[in-house]
Parts: C-alpha cells; sequence; structure tokens
C-alpha cells in the first residue's frame, strides 16, 4: 500500500470572535498557507500487524504506539510503553477506523492494517513561536529571519511546554489526520477531500465530531471548518447533532455513520464562500503583550446572559459591522475583476498613502474612485469593528483589546496603504492581524508589508508570522517531494 499524505491549513478568524459561538450569526475566517501535514506509510517492520505507531518529530516524548482489535469489537489501545498520552491523536485514530469498519467492513480495514501503519504529523513552523529560536540564532524577528529555520523545526520541548500562535495547531492536526486515516482506508477519494463532495463534508462532520470529543466540549467549530474548506464565512452547527455521540458511555458501542453522514440533515452549518481580495495580503503576528487569560470566553457569555438587553444590542451592532466588512472585500475582489489593471494602479496608490489621506486626492481618476472608495470602506469598518470589540471588552471586564495591543494597532493601521487589523479570534495579548496592501510593481521600500515589518521591528513584544493566506482551499492531498523539507526534517524514504 502506498504512501498517504494529506495537509489541512490553520485559520484566522478576523471577525465574529463570541457571535460564532451563536447559529444567529456568523464569522469572516481566514485560512493560512501554513499547514498540518499526516504521512500515513504501511510500517517499516512489518512484523507490526494490527500496530500503529505516531510520530510527532518536533517534539520530545512525542511517539505513540497503539494496538488495533477490529473484531469483534473496535479498540485502539495506547501501548503501555508510551510515555505520554494524546487525547487528540487517540481519539482521532479511534473514530476514524470505526468509521471505516461501518463504511467498508472489518476485512477491508484489516486488510489495510496487515502490516502496521507508521503515521507522522508535522506542522509548519508558524503554529509554534519561533521567538525563542530566533533569538537563539541572534536574527532580528522578522520575515526574512523565519526563512532561516529550517522547515518543520524541532520545537526543543514536549507538546505540553510549546508556546503556540494560535493558529488552529489541534484542528489543523485533527483534520489532517482523520481525513488522511478516511483517504488510507479507501473511505473517500483523494479528489473528494478538494471538492464540493460527500466526502469532504463527510471527513468535515467526522473532523468536528473528533475535535469536539477530545476538548471534551462542543466549540463553535470555525476552526475545524477553516481545515477543510479553507477561507469562509462561517455560521455553525446546532449543537444537538453531536448531543447522543458526545453523551453516553463513550466506550460501550457506538455506530458513527447514522449521525456524521453528510445526509444527516442536523448538521446545519454554512460555509458561505469568501476569499480575501487581491493585491491585499494578511500579515499576522505572534504578540507577547501581556499575562494570558484563558477564561476570556466563559467571562464574555457569562456578562451576555446577565445582560440581556445590552448584549443583544450589542452583538446586533457587531454583526452589522462584520457583515459588511465580508461584502465589501467581496465587492473590491469584483473590481478587481472588472478591470485588472485599473484595480493594479489604485493599489498601487493606495499603498503609498495612509488611509486618512485615500480619499482626499481630487486628482483620483475617476474609473478608481469605486476602488478607493470601497478600500476606506474597508478601513473605517474594520476599525469600527475594532471599537465594539474593546466596548465588548470593557462591559464583560475581559481583555479582548487591551491597551498594549490597542497601541500596537493603531500604530499599523496609521500607516501607508494598510486596509485594517485586529486582534483574532477570542482577542487577548497574543496576537494580531493585519491587512494591507501588496502591490506588483513596487519597490521593497514602499511596500506596505516593509512597513510594518518597520513598525513591529519597534515592539520587543512582536514576533511575526509566515504565513499568508490559503489559495488551495482546505485540505488536499500531497506529493510527499513537493513539500519543502518534509520528507529530510522527517528522516522518511
Ligand atoms: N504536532 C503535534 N503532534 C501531535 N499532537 C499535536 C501536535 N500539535 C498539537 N497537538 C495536539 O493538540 C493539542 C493542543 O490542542 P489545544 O486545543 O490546546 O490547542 P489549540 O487551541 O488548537 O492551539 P492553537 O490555536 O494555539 O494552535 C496537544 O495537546 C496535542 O494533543
Ligand atoms: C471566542 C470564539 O468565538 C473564538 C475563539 O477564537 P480563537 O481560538 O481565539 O482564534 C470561540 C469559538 O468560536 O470557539
Amino acid at each position: 500500500m502506498s504512501t498517504t499524505v494529506v495537509s489541512s491549513p490553520g485559520k484566522v478568524l478576523v471577525a465574529g470572535g463570541y457571535l460564532v459561538l451563536d447559529p444567529a450569526y456568523s464569522g469572516i475566517v481566514v485560512s493560512t498557507s501554513s499547514r498540518f501535514y499526516t504521512i500515513i506509510q504501511p510500517a517499516a517492520a512489518p512484523s507490526h500487524a494490527n500496530q500503529i505507531q505516531v510520530l510527532s518529530p518536533q517534539f520530545t516524548q512525542a511517539s505513540w504506539r497503539y494496538d488495533v482489535t477490529v473484531e469483534p469489537k473496535l479498540s485502539v489501545v495506547p501501548n503501555q510503553e508510551n510515555s505520554s498520552k494524546n487525547k487528540f491523536v487517540h481519539q482521532a485514530l479511534e473514530s476514524a477506523i470505526l468509521l471505516a469498519t461501518e463504511m467498508k467492513g472489518s476485512s477491508s480495514v484489516l486488510s489495510a492494517l496487515a502490516a502496521g501503519l507508521d503515521i507522522t504529523i508535522a506542522g509548519d513552523n508558524d503554529f509554534y513561536s519561533q521567538r525563542a529560536k530566533l533569538a537563539e540564532l541572534k536574527l532580528p524577528r522578522n520575515l526574512e529571519s523565519l526563512t532561516k529555520i529550517p522547515p518543520f523545526a524541532p520545537t526543543g520541548g514536549s507538546l505540553a511546554q510549546v508556546h503556540k500562535t494560535g493558529l488552529g495547531s489541534s484542528a489543523a492536526l485533527i483534520t489532517s489526520l482523520v481525513s488522511a486515516l478516511l483517504v488510507h482506508f479507501s473511505v473517500i477519494s483523494s479528489a473528494d477531500l478538494s471538492e464540493d463532495s460527500e466526502g469532504r463534508h463527510l471527513a468535515h462532520n467526522l473532523a468536528q465530531y473528533v475535535h469536539c470529543l477530545a476538548q471534551g466540549k462542543v466549540g463553535s467549530g470555525f476552526d475545524v471548518a477553516a481545515a477543510v474548506f479553507g477561507s469562509h464565512l462561517y455560521t455553525r452547527f446546532d449543537p444537538s447533532v453531536l448531543e447522543d455521540l458526545m453523551t453516553g458511555d463513550t466506550t460501550s458501542p457506538r455506530t458513527l455513520f447514522p449521525t456524521l453522514s453528510p445526509k444527516n440533515r442536523a448538521w446545519n452549518h454554512k460555509i458561505r464562500p469568501f476569499a480575501l481580495p487581491p493585491l491585499t495580503r494578511i500579515m499576522l503576528a505572534d504578540v507577547d503583550a501581556g499575562s494570558d487569560t484563558p477564561s476570556l470566553v466563559g467571562k464574555v457569555l457569562k456578562w451576555r446572559k446577565e445582560n440581556d438587553a445590552e448584549a443583544h444590542a450589542l452583538w446586533t451592532s457587531i454583526d452589522q459591522l462584520n457583515q459588511s466588512l465580508a461584502s465589501i472585500l467581496t465587492r473590491i475582489s469584483e473590481l478587481h475583476d472588472r478591470d485588472p489593471a485599473v484595480y493594479s494602479a489604485a493599489v498601487k496608490y493606495l499603498s503609498s498613502l495612509q488611509p486618512v489621506q485615500w480619499m482626499a486626492n481630487p486628482w483620483t481618476p475617476p474609473e478608481e474612485e469605486d476602488i478607493m472608495t470601497a478600500f476606506y470602506d474597508a478601513h473605517q469598518t474594520s476599525e469600527a469593528i475594532r471599537a465594539k470589540m474593546r466596548e465588548m471588552g470593557r462591559l464583560s471586564g475581559v481583555p479582548i483589546e487591551p491597551s498594549e495591543q490597542t497601541k500596537l494597532l493603531d500604530e499599523c493601521v496609521r500607516q501607508a496603504g494598510v486596509i485594517g487589523g485586529g486582534v483574532p479570534g477570542a482577542g487577548g495579548f497574543d496576537a494580531i492581524w493585519l491587512l494591507v496592501c501588496d502591490p506588483v510593481d513596487c519597490s521593497p521600500d514602499q511596500r506596505p508589508t516593509e512597513r510594518i515589518e518597520y513598525v513591529w521591528s519597534h515592539y520587543e513584544s512582536v514576533s511575526p508570522l509566515m504565513a499568508v493566506e490559503s489559495k488551495a482551499k482546505g485540505s488536499r492531498t500531497e506529493n510527499i517531494d513537493d513539500i519543502m523539507g518534509l520528507k529530510d526534517t522527517l528522516h522518511l524514504s
């Protein structure tokens, strides 16, 4: 049996934090070029029938063995010699293999496991903070320096110690792992993953289920949806779809397919198309601006519950702004398609001016006016979203955009060619995102990206990430030779 490689992207929730937990609202999710990769191969040592070895070479103590029994009842049991547990990997293996036995039959699964399997998991460097590595290499914290760190670099510690950057490592990992298993066990085809097929929706439903099981709760699921479908406008599914599988005795025989089937109408999430406009670039940074507050979500939801009317008004106004931002960005893409040359000239012009100056030029060529107006609207709207999210933070007593982040973001969004920015997802001290103009024919020192790097270089707390928006829409199968450094770094033959 041949090697299967599946990758799934990370995510940035640009708008819709907290709102997206409620199916009445939606969020703008951008998927990243930074991906998680799962590589499945027949075991190197053929004596390991029905045994699965999982390896995460970027971490210490990150190798897990599982013994699989298919009949009379499926079980995936961690080997006693494992030096650590990995609930996420364990749940992914158990559920994906159970689903495969339901759909393909025990004998098909047994024959795929006959020689044992070696599974390797690798995440792009962006998923884990590279701040310490840059300091160790005595390199400045900029994009150029990040290219000098080898791909899939060892983090130097264990999974429990690693400093994550918020790109959704567990969602991307689970999505790539369960999708690779479904392909390897021939439950779905490689093509299914990249098409709007039932197979792709099955992989989505399975990944959502496993992620909820491993996290012990049903989250909004935008991170898994981004890993499966790529950038989109997300409306969550009603958590009751997973109620039966999540509650009760999960060790007793379960049947997954009736619930996870793409034909199950209880999966009522909505994935609407979205992409960032041409000649713009998302810039992300790992920020170390203050103490971490893990209970942000609980506190905000408590305030919402206790202040129903005020919260309803605030949620409604934020949702209107979020939806406006999504439609303005979509309109900007349409303006590009109408006349790419005019659009390109307009982006070059916008790149040289601060947003406050964008509408001030009386000599703007008439054919560029709509484009300038749309970019200015995007800027105004994303600033208005920030203001409302600060209000949410103030009212609920939670640092959604703490003052340290406000100072940094204000300085960034004042720069020439910067459309907008914010604190992604739940907010806090750990990250920021910016959307900047990225013109084609422009000298390097005139580029908004360079200007932002210069601003960031003055902040001890800021370390950029490499990611741009993923051009491929969600999960896909890969040829291992096409992924720079994957074979070498992982010592795969
Ligand atoms: N490279 C990896 N190999 C194996 N397991 C991993 C890997 N990366 C993450 N995991 C699993 O995911 C878990 C982390 O999940 P958690 O939900 O805490 O992160 P997250 O919220 O997705 O992180 P972030 O959004 O900051 O990337 C780890 O404990 C581990 O079980
Ligand atoms: C607050 C919330 O809406 C977004 C959390 O996003 P992030 O993990 O901070 O990127 C929670 C959720 O949607 O699961």
